[in-house]
């Protein structure tokens, strides 16, 4: 150093200086960009490892969540350890569940950790999207546009009527066996669930419910769920595959399944050739998108191809048949042990002339049969099967949510279960109780929500593997803006359809419904009380077991369609009692969704006509 330059120490304060200045800085502008919303409160966890231990496990996890929800009014934080990724919050106030939902993509997409994750499991060979794992606009939008036209209200009421004749068969095969019979009704309930999507949307029946034996494919997709959950708790992640035998198990599972979705599954759809225009169904819409230039149809979406038709098909599969057969079980399970309800619902049968004359139960008809609706409601609202982590965003900038700043960079989780149950949403939350739905006195006035079904055709592929039926066109949705909004103008009339679930967030899958304002729905529960001595009997705005906002699920009309479908046969077929057995009182397993834990064991009796 020269005589008369300045010293090192010179060169260090000034870095320091510029280094706290540009901290201050920083500090000022988030807290600016955050705005006046208090600060997030965060659990105190195990010092290292945070709440990673809790969250690993499911039943565990579920009620963990629901104290803190409780203790922090429905918003928190909490951290997952070294190990753990970005700080998670978690949301169960509904206003600000539906402020998270109806952000846009800029702020809060998809999370690509959490839905990544799914889609290394159903598509193992390597990053292929689909509607549900996208993350980005231009890669679902297209796509869920063009699907839409599957879940039109025309689909939908035959999809009824298949759904229907499958419980009518199951309904044949317990009568047969005759009084005193236990059954699995989770394993029947996912049976029916998967026959329904094969035949009415797939056109390829897998014939679970007539089955005898155990159904390979429900295996499969039951083996990969796992395979996911198990993931989750491995803290390693893939590394551990090579240095387990169980990982590697479940790596050659998802595998499998992968391979049967592209070559069996999708080989067989496109060995159809190219669907007649009036066909509509799911496995005609995927033909479209995957190939136009065959059949003639509408462009490409972009980045669409054979992989991308399989991975679409894979989480179809896996969201379009657990979550459905988990809610039949469920319902029948609350039946079971809730003889007034069942009771009450075998008289509203009685008196649309149901029970005495199966055949006129028509998809039509469901606006008339409300006890069966307040059934299905009280078990999604019980038992989602889509609990947490279901649905997960990342947030991109700083927000405001439920009157709490929620940093850049957290993962959210949309934690429905402690919705459902919250004491001061829902009087007495742990009980079944399908009147809190029917009692017009108990209930606030709704929200309007999202539009509701799509818009297309009739018709679907049904019988045998591969037997086309006749369907009307939908034209493949290349993704024009045009018939995008031929979707959104037909939506309110298959709403109106189903006019019976108007409080449910009925989107069969709108482009872009809009979730209602969350300040709307601040309002709304703001006028109800917020105590648990004088909670209100019901609560719809907090009632979200399909999500809600331009990602709600796209399969919701043929859910509930299915379900009721389910009830309304199996309930008048044979009485439904509790067995005694240790599945009487299922435990609950929550992984990737929340189901019976070894099945839901029932008695069974054939009524008396
Ligand atoms: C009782 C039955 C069902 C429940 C409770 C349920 C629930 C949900 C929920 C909560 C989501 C949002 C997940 C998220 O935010 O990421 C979702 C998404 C989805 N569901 Fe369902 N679902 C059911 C049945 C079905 C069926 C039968 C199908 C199709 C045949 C289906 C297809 C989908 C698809 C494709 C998505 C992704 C939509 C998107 O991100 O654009 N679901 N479901």
């Amino acid at each position: 150093m020269l005589p008369g330059e300045p010293g090192l120490w010179l060169y260090a304060s000034t870095a320091a200086l510029g280094l706290v200045f540009i901290w201050l800085l920083s500090k000022a502008t988030t807290r600016r960009a955050l705005g006046k919303g208090k600060q997030l409160p965060v659990a105190s966890g195990l010092p290292l490892l945070g709440h990673s231990l809790t969250l690993r496990s499911g039943d565990r996890r579920l009620t963990a969540l629901r104290a803190w929800s409780t203790q922090y009014d429905g918003v928190f934080g909490l951290s997952r350890g070294l190990l753990g990724g970005p700080l998670l919050v978690v949301l169960s106030d509904p206003a600000a569940v539906h402020g998270l939902l109806a952000l846009g993509e800029d702020v809060a997409p998809k999370s690509k950790r959490f839905y990544g994750s799914i889609e290394e499991v159903l598509h193992p060979s390597g990053p292929a999207p689909s509607c549900l794992t996208a993350t980005a606009a231009a890669a679902w939008g297209p796509v869920r546009r063009s699907l839409l036209h599957a879940f039109s209200a025309e689909e939908l009421r035959e999809d009824f009527l298949v759904a229907k004749a499958k419980a009518y068969r199951l309904a044949a095969l317990l009568q047969d066996l005759g009084p005193g019979v236990i059954l699995d009704a989770d394993d029947a309930g996912c049976r029916l669930a998967l026959d329904v999507l094969g035949v009415s949307k797939l056109g390829y029946d897998f014939e679970a419910v007539e089955a005898t034996g155990e159904v390979l494919l429900l295996r499969l997709l039951g083996e990969v769920r796992q395979e996911w959950e198990a993931r989750r708790r491995r803290p390693l992640g893939p590394l551990t595959g090579w240095v387990s035998d169980r990982a590697a198990e479940g790596g050659l599972r998802c595998r499998i399944l992968a391979d049967f979705v592209a070559q069996e599954l999708w080989g067989d759809i496109e060995a159809r050739g190219p669907p007649p225009p009036d066909d509509t169904t799911l496995a005609a819409q995927l033909v479209r998108l995957w190939s136009p230039p065959a059949v003639g149809a509408a462009s490409a979406a972009p980045g669409v191809t054979h992989d991308r038709a399989a991975a679409e098909l894979a989480s179809l599969l896996m969201y379009g048949m657990e979550p459905a057969g988990h809610c039949i079980a469920w319902a029948l399970h609350c039946l079971a042990h809730n003889r007034a309800a069942q009771d009450k619902l075998v008289a509203e049968l009685k008196r649309e002339g149901v029970y005495d004359n199966p055949a006129s139960l028509t998809y039509d008809m469901l606006p008339r049969l409300p006890y069966l609706d307040a059934v299905v409601r009280e078990t999604l609202r019980l038992y989602p099967p889509c609990a947490c982590p279901a649905t997960v965003r990342s947030l991109r900038k700083p927000v405001v949510l439920g009157g709490t700043a929620l940093p850049s960079g957290a993962e959210v989780w949309v934690d429905v279960w402690s919705m459902h149950r919250c004491p001061r949403l829902w009087r007495d939350p742990d009980r079944f109780n399908p009147e809190r739905w029917t009692d017009a006195s108990a209930r606030p006035s709704p929200v309007p929500g999202p539009a509701g079904a799509a818009a297309g055709g009739k018709g679907k592929a049904g019988g045998k593997k591969g037997a086309a039926r006749g369907v009307k066109a939908a034209g493949g949705d290349g993704g024009d803006g045009n018939a995008a909004a031929a979707v959104d103008a037909d939506a309110a009339a298959a709403a109106a359809a189903f006019d019976g679930l108007s409080t449910l967030p009925t989107d069969g899958g709108s482009a872009a419904s809009a979730a209602p304002p969350a300040a709307a729905v601040a309002a709304a529960l703001a006028s109800a009380a917020t105590t648990s001595t004088d909670a209100p009997l019901c609560s719809p705005l907090a009632f979200l077991p399909f999500g809600v906002g331009p990602r709600c699920c796209l399969g919701q009309g043929l859910a509930l369609a299915e379900v009721k479908a389910a009830l309304a046969v199996l309930v008048g077929a044979v009485a439904w009692e509790p067995s005694g057995e240790p599945g009487d009182e299922p435990r609950l397993a929550a992984g990737l969704f929340v189901r019976p834990e070894g099945g839901v064991h029932l008695l069974i009796a054939p009524r008396k006509r």
